[in-house]
């Protein structure tokens, strides 16, 4: 479904991405960590359509979409809501922009998650959690062949962040749609993807893929798995392997 093949992208003599290859099947959830600058935003972008490749090629589904906005789904690390639109018409707003808003699509999504109490509130009057909540049925209502979350769950307090995780695989087990996640949370990663990508440090490339060998749907039970420590222990060590003496610009 999505396919990065071979990119690169430099902002000025700064080299970030370095002949990134990797692909996101369908209904596959996929998880990136690496050290912090190693260029995952920038990833996003580039696959986003908003910032341009030196080199590569990144298809979905076999479509060259290089400088092509509105492809994909986003949630970013902050929910992003526009205070003075109702929860309803912050979720409506990106095919609104399309001209073909799904009203009751969006009012079904905001039922199913419990929100529908809140469709003529502002987003002032919702909690971290909750709004990140709206945030992410945003991006399902735009109806996106992929779902790309850029550390989605990193401002939040570790509990919210914990029910989150819950949450957010409750509704993913459902509906399958594809997901490019990044975190800098091993712990989360491992709960949530079946595959994870480790990236070098900059400039970024593929340094170790995991596939995740847990069950669906998963149980918060097996965070306390000797299995799951270990391989949370092996993520470490590739990270640590890539820890930041390098980065002296
Ligand atoms: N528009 C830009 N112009 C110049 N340099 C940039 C630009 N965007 C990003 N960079 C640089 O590219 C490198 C990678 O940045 P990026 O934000 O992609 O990393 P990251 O892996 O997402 O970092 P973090 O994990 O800390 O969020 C950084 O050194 C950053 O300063």
């Amino acid at each position: 479904m999505l396919n990065i093949q071979g990119i690169h992208k430099s902002f000025g003599s700064l080299q970030v991405i370095n002949n990134l290859s990797f692909e996101v099947k369908e209904g596959e959830f996929v998880a990136i960590i690496g050290p912090s600058g190693s260029g995952k935003s920038t990833l996003f972008q580039l696959i986003g359509g908003i910032s341009t490749l030196d080199g590569g090629a990144i298809l979905l589904d076999e479509e060259d979409i290089q400088l092509k906005r509105g492809t994909i789904g986003y949630m970013p690390q902050q929910p992003c809501l526009l205070p003075w639109r109702t929860i309803l018409e912050n979720v409506t707003i990106v095919e609104e922009l399309q001209q073909q808003p799904h009203i009751e699509q969006a009012q079904a999504w905001l039922e199913k998650v419990g929100l529908a109490q809140f469709e003529n509130a502002y987003p002032n009057a919702l909690s971290g959690g909750m709004q990140q909540r709206v945030s992410f049925i945003r991006a399902i209502v735009s109806d996106k062949p992929i779902l790309c979350l850029d550390e989605p769950f990193s401002a939040l307090d570790e509990f919210t962040r914990l029910e989150m995780q819950a949450w957010l695989l409750s509704i993913w087990e459902q509906h399958r749609k594809s997901i490019l996640f990044v975190t800098h949370n091993i712990e989360e990663a491992l709960f949530l993807a079946d595959r994870i990508l480790v990236l070098t440090k900059r400039p970024a490339t593929i340094k170790e893929e995991m596939i995740v060998p847990f069950e669906r749907p998963r149980s918060e039970g097996i965070r306390h798995s000797a299995k799951f420590y270990a391989l949370k222990q092996q993520l470490f060590n590739y990270l640590k392997e890539e820890k930041d003496d390098a980065y002296v610009d």
